[in-house]
């Protein structure tokens, strides 16, 4: 037994210490979540620990010698365990955090505040070990447990008695339906009519990264931190956060009554675990998106609050962060889920959630079995429900895995090189689809509604042609874009436009394309490495005119766009449409405008052949107030709104369309105009660290870019490279490594924050040169760009100057001092444009590919500024509200008529 004296006790019934931590008392901006979940401070100087250890030991001691210090006894309190506490409280915005040794510990220990004769609220779909504990305070403590819809705000009303009411117990989303409780509306309305319940949520499902319900009214909140918390499955623990002193009193009371903290080695490793909570997260919940899609793709119901048309979306959106990384599916048959579940080899079969490795079961027979088969039956659990629990691994891995054991199971088959559903008997999602069940969105055809998309294009300014051969490129967006926009046709045709390609238009007829050539590639799986030639071969003989007998960059863009068009169909859909392009870049000059051009065009057909499904707005709870309605760029938090794994999609299907164009592109282009801002990007296979890096401080710099307006040709230069190359290998590659200096020079230039401003543009400047001097020594220079060389380097200019891009004409990129004088400036475009060159002064850095959201009815967008509107139906006539416009409007107003056009989602 403890030393359990009144004194010591008294010490003990509020052991969370003050925060003192720099994020709540510093005046500066606070950190973000992933940094305070990153950085563990000491409660108070007494914990500081005499060693300065980076990572907060473990002091695995039952008791401490002396009388009067802060601690006697571990199951009262310990000092890796106080860090903890400390530690979540502050993540978790809450004055007060516990830690005990199991969520169901925690549950325990709120319900220990209820008294015979007191009434309980709770939800109808909780979890099983939840209706278990509040089954058993019925039966013995005499509690009531009132059991209602809580996803129905109002259902709670008519159980509410003043003077009996203790407590609301929610949870959101529910587990396993994913069904969505408006935590906020409960809270006002319970403590409208009954002040003195404590509303209780259980918040494991989303963790305090996405969602603290502390802050939308909610008293006492609690995880099992074994879940998301921990992130491991290596330790149980629960954990408690309250903002109230009274109730934190009585929970720490009884904490230290029953002896059910967390011990000291369980306290170390949940610290542990916390610090990667916001990473495992993110991508956990990217992955679970795209898993949700592939299942409602393949027409099974499913559940996952970040599917458009999920009934509690909007809801959710206004109190959480995120959707999570649980989902669940039915399939309409029980035994065929078993199979499902049985057939998996990457998805572990297991209850519970929230490790970084992925878990499949079935709630009915596992997590939920303890609830009995009519009550289930009552709550609408189906029997045949699988739950989905998403890991860390690569998504792809996860996919393949799934779409193996659903073809196991004989629940899918591959028809048309897709797969296709089996119907079950009980095939429920057909049934209600037949009913009209299924909210309006969900049976809504992508193709019916326009679809506007646009992408920056890019500059280099080290390592073009080099960054083919796997030498680091370093590049960014620049604030010139191209526009993509489909349009409904009802025709069973597509058809292109190209307004700056001679305003060329072509359409086909749908089944006369040559469908016998394609091999479609299925949602989710990757392209192969190397093009389709037998595709391209159709697509040249049988879809085109001969190349010669249309404008030559028009043929290119419509077999790019034709050969992704037709790779990506499945499940014998074909949308008809008109897909418009228009640019602010000019074409062909070496600032990436048949990059951007690919990025439009791949996310237009990833969105039309339902391979990618848009995230709806970001959560308002954080969100910034937009000043311009054209701009969401950073959704909250530094988190974006078109989530990783679609950005990563749409690159990978923007490079397919670079290779079609190009012939042997690096990928640096398609990179940074999908993700924008600027990067340092390695090809992969060349033996060094491959990918790409964001590098901070580039979008301060000033730069002049000059068309040379020599068209030019990037396959044929790049062509020449490489053949260079084979010629000269010696030669070549030592321009090549010096290349790579430069490059690793310009990184840890831009990287160091201590270099002087004058210091980092003298380097930038003498990089600058360096670098055009060896693509010169390539042969990829022109005289047209040595000219705007010399006129840019002469006095009273001399700047520095050098070709991007592929060369042989196109633009040349000039660096520009901060403190360079305006008046020079304006005197240099004057000259520069005398000579019949196209100066452009535009920002870089910026956003990456954008779509305009289809969901903003209203909001910030400007009237008028809808897409197809939702009551339009399927077989209507068509509308397309944006296309008149878009065709019509000035190239100097686009970007700024885009913009306008409502609420635009950024990568
Ligand atoms: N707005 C557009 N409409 C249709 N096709 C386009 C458009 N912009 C680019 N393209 C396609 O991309 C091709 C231009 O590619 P090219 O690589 O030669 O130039 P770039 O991308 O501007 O330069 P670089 O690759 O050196 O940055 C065009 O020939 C055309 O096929
Ligand atoms: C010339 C090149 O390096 C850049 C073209 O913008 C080619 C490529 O990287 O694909």
């Amino acid at each position: 037994m403890g030393n359990d004296n009144a004194d010591l006790e008294d010490r003990h019934n509020l052991p969370t210490p003050e925060p003192e931590s720099p994020s709540l008392s510093r005046s500066r901006k606070p950190y973000s979540f992933s940094t305070l979940c990153a950085t563990v401070e000491s409660p108070n100087s007494d914990h500081k620990d005499q060693h300065g250890s980076s990572s907060v030991p473990i002091y695995q001691t039952a008791t401490f010698k002396g009388v009067g210090g802060e601690y006697d006894y571990s199951r009262s309190g310990n000092p890796t365990r106080t860090h903890l506490e400390h530690h979540l409280a502050k993540i978790s915005s809450a004055n007060h955090a516990f830690v005990v040794s199991s969520g169901m510990a925690a549950l325990d220990v709120i319900t220990r505040i209820l008294k015979p004769g007191q009434e309980v609220i709770a939800g109808d779909d909780l979890y099983g070990g939840t209706n278990r504990l509040l089954t058993y305070i019925r039966t013995h403590m005499g509690v009531v447990v009132h059991h209602v819809d809580t996803t129905n705000a109002s259902s709670v009303l008519p159980h509410l008695t003043p003077g009996k009411t203790a407590m609301v117990l929610l949870e959101s989303p529910t587990n396993p339906l994913l069904k969505i409780v408006d935590i906020a509306a409960i809270s006002s309305m319970v403590k409208e009519k009954c002040p003195d319940a404590v509303i209780v949520v259980d918040n494991t499902m989303m963790s305090p990264y996405l969602q603290r319900p502390l802050e939308h009214g909610a008293d006492v909140v609690y995880d099992s931190a074994t879940k998301y918390l921990s992130g491991h499955h290596d330790l149980m623990a629960g954990v408690i956060t309250c903002n109230r002193d009274d109730l934190a009193k009585q929970m720490a009371f009884t904490i230290n009554a029953v002896g059910n903290a967390l011990t000291p080695f369980d306290s170390f490793l949940l610290l542990r675990g916390t610090k990667t909570l916001a990473i495992r997260m993110d991508r956990q919940q990217s992955s679970a998106m795209i898993v949700a899609q592939m299942l409602q793709r393949l027409g099974f119901v499913v559940h996952y609050p970040g599917l458009p048309g999920h009934p509690g979306k909007e809801i959710h959106e206004r109190i959480a962060d995120g959707y999570g990384a649980v989902l669940s599916f039915e399939t309409g048959d029980k035994e065929l889920s078993e199979r499902i579940v049985g057939a998996t080899r990457l998805w572990g079969i297991s209850v519970s959630f929230g490790a970084v490795n992925s878990l499949i079961s079935m709630p009915c027979v596992m997590s939920h079995a303890s609830i009995d088969p009519a009550t289930r039956a009552a709550r609408g659990l189906p029997e045949d429900l699988i739950r989905l629990c998403v890991g860390i691994e690569d998504p792809n891995d996860l996919l393949d895995d799934l779409r193996h054991a659903l073809l196991n199971a004989g629940a899918i088959t591959m028809a048309a090189n897709d797969f296709v559903r089996i119907p079950t008997a009980v095939n429920k999602a057909v049934e209600k689809l037949a009913l009209g069940e299924l909210p309006v969105e969900t049976t809504r055809r992508r193709e019916d509604q326009e679809w506007f998309v646009s992408a920056p294009g890019k500059v280099i300014l080290f390592g073009e042609h080099a960054v083919v051969h796997g030498v680091t490129a370093v590049a960014a967006s620049v604030d010139l874009r191209c526009y993509g926009l489909t349009s409904p046709r009802h025709d069973n045709k597509v058809s292109v436009h190209f307004t700056n390609i001679e305003d060329y238009r072509h359409e086909w007829d749908l089944d006369a394309l040559p469908w016998d050539a394609v091999s479609p590639v299925p949602p989710g799986d990757d392209h192969p490495e190397n093009l389709d030639q037998r595709l391209l071969q159709a697509i040249h003989e049988r879809a085109l005119p001969p190349a010669h007998k249309m404008p030559p960059k028009a043929h290119a863009a419509a077999v790019a766009f034709l050969y992704l068009y037709m790779t990506m169909t499945h499940g014998g859909e074909r949308p008809s449409f008109t897909f418009t392009a228009r640019s602010t870049l000019p074409v062909g000059a070496g600032l990436g405008s048949s990059a951007a051009f690919s990025a439009c065009v791949a996310t237009a057909l990833l969105l039309l052949h339902q391979r990618i499904e848009l995230p709806s707005l970001p959560p308002r709870s954080r969100a910034p107030s937009f000043s311009s309605p054209g701009h969401v760029h950073i959704s909250h938090q530094g988190r974006r709104a078109i989530p990783p794994a679609i950005a990563d999609e749409i690159n990978r299907w923007a490079f397919v369309s670079e290779k079609v164009l190009h012939g042997n592109p690096s990928g640096v282009d398609n990179a940074i105009v999908v993700f924008g801002g600027a990067l340092a990007y390695t090809k992969p296979g060349f033996g060094r660290k491959s990918g790409m890096e964001k590098i901070h401080g580039f979008k301060s710099l000033r730069f002049l870019l000059t068309d040379s307006r020599i068209g030019r040709d990037t396959k044929a230069l790049v062509a020449r490279v490489a053949q260079r190359k084979l010629e000269e290998p010696h030669v070549v590659n030592s321009m090549f490594e010096a290349i790579q200096s430069i490059a690793d020079e310009a990184r840890r230039a831009l990287d160091d924050p201590e270099l002087p401003r004058q210091e980092l543009l003298n380097a930038l400047s003498a990089l600058i040169e360096e670098n055009h001097s060896y693509l010169a020594s390539l042969g990829v220079s022109h005289d047209t760009l040595e000219l705007i060389r010399l006129k840019c380097s002469s006095a009273p200019y001399n700047l520095s100057t050098k070709l991007t891009g592929a060369g042989g004409g196109g633009c040349a990129v000039t660096l520009v001092p901060d403190e360079f004088p305006a008046s020079d400036l304006a005197a240099l475009a004057r000259e520069l444009a005398a000579a019949d060159f196209d100066p452009y002064f535009t920002a870089v850095g910026g956003s990456g590919l954008g779509i305009l959201s289809p969901y903003d009815h209203g909001g910030t967008a400007r009237a008028g500024a809808l897409l197809t509107p939702p009551e339009t139906p399927a077989a209507g006539p068509v509308k397309t509200p944006l296309r008149d416009a878009f065709a019509a409007v000035g190239n100097e107003e686009l970007g700024k008529w885009a913009e306008e056009r409502g609420r635009w989602l950024f990568v």
